[in-house]
């Protein structure tokens, strides 16, 4: 199946700004991306590393300053109505006008699609029934973002763009909002969503572009980033009773022991298979028994903050 959204050295310019001398100021420096019908495919990212933009883009919301952008085959930026009408998105500040309440806004929202989407199936899924006198205006963060995605599906689009969907949900909504979301790929959308939250990254993404300063900086499934040679788990701090002032074995450079009170020892830094057999040979000569031993599974946390790490080295 070909992907749905293509972009390939993404360049996006803003200003003048006036606080450098009138100059324009480049935020995103060659973006690529893919993403497919059938998956979620998440732009991960700090604070102002460029997802908004990128989708932006993507969406045809602002021309590309270089590169291509292909949305359903076509370059988004003036794009037919046609193509427009197979798109939904869910903008970060929603963009709901504040007078409205939410069901007659989505059933006009709906009114403009020759096939729309189930109002009254996302109305009751996403509870929006529970605050539906109340207009967008009084709304509170957690359920604007609620009817933003209803009336991001309302058009029964082929590709939704959802920028940081579970923005001020409660763990409740957020879980339906995840739900519906995995439903909506497993019916074979294509979802873009950004995020600069790694643990919906994990949970929700099929693949993921981490960006970083408006570059592309990693990029795999979740698996792929998390997978690293397992001799890069960490271990959580080993702790252990033994004599006092134990004499230490030659351990390898990276393993800190510190005996921090007498006979309490506590050893950090395990990183390989290497170093735990050097510690269980150890262990096993001065009938050592460590307290626990915890193998911590990478997270894309530690993918996310080891990479930008590097890149602040690089700097
Ligand atoms: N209209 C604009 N004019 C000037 N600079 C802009 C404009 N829009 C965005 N930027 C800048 O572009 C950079 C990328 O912003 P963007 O909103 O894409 O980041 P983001 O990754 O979505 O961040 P966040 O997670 O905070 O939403 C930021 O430095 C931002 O200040």
């Amino acid at each position: 199946m070909s992907p749905s959204l293509v972009i390939e050295d993404l360049l996006k310019d803003f200003g003048p700004v006036p606080a450098l001398d009138g100059r324009m100021v480049r935020v995103l420096h060659g973006i690529s991306l893919k993403a497919e019908p059938g998956n979620v495919t998440t732009l991960l990212g700090a604070n102002g590393a460029g997802k908004s933009t990128t989708l932006a883009c993507a969406q045809g919301l602002v021309p590309a300053n270089g590169g291509t952008v292909r949305l359903l085959g076509e370059d988004p930026y003036g794009a037919s109505p046609a193509l427009r009408s197979r798109v939904g998105v869910m903008l970060q500040d929603g963009g709901l006008p504040p007078s409205m309440r939410p069901i007659p806004l989505l059933r006009h929202v709906a009114s403009f699609f020759q096939r729309p989407g189930d109002i009254d199936g996302l109305i009751e899924r996403l509870g929006i029934n529970e605050f539906a006198t109340t207009s967008i205006r009084r709304l509170s963060g957690g359920q604007k973002q609620r009817v933003a995605l209803a009336a991001a599906l309302a058009g029964n689009p082929e590709v939704v763009f959802l920028d940081e969907p579970s923005a001020g949900l409660d763990p409740q909504s957020r879980q339906v909002v995840f739900d519906l979301i995995n439903e909506l790929r497993d019916a074979g959308l294509c979802i873009v969503l950004t995020t600069h939250l790694m643990e919906d990254a994990q949970r929700l993404s099929d693949y993921v572009y981490i960006i970083n300063d408006g570059h592309n900086i990693a990029q795999g499934t979740v698996a792929e980033l998390t997978a690293h040679a397992a001799t890069e788990t960490p271990v959580q701090a080993v702790t252990f009773n033994a004599a006092t002032s134990l004499v230490l074995p030659a351990l390898p450079e990276h393993l800190h022991l510190a005996e921090s009170t007498p006979g309490h020892y506590r050893l950090d830094g395990v990183r390989t298979a290497a170093d735990l057999a050097a510690l269980t040979g150890w262990w096993s000569r001065e009938d050592i028994l460590p307290h626990a031993l915890t193998m911590q599974p990478r997270t894309l946390e530690d993918v996310f903050l080891e990479i930008a790490e590097k890149g602040n080295h690089a700097n």
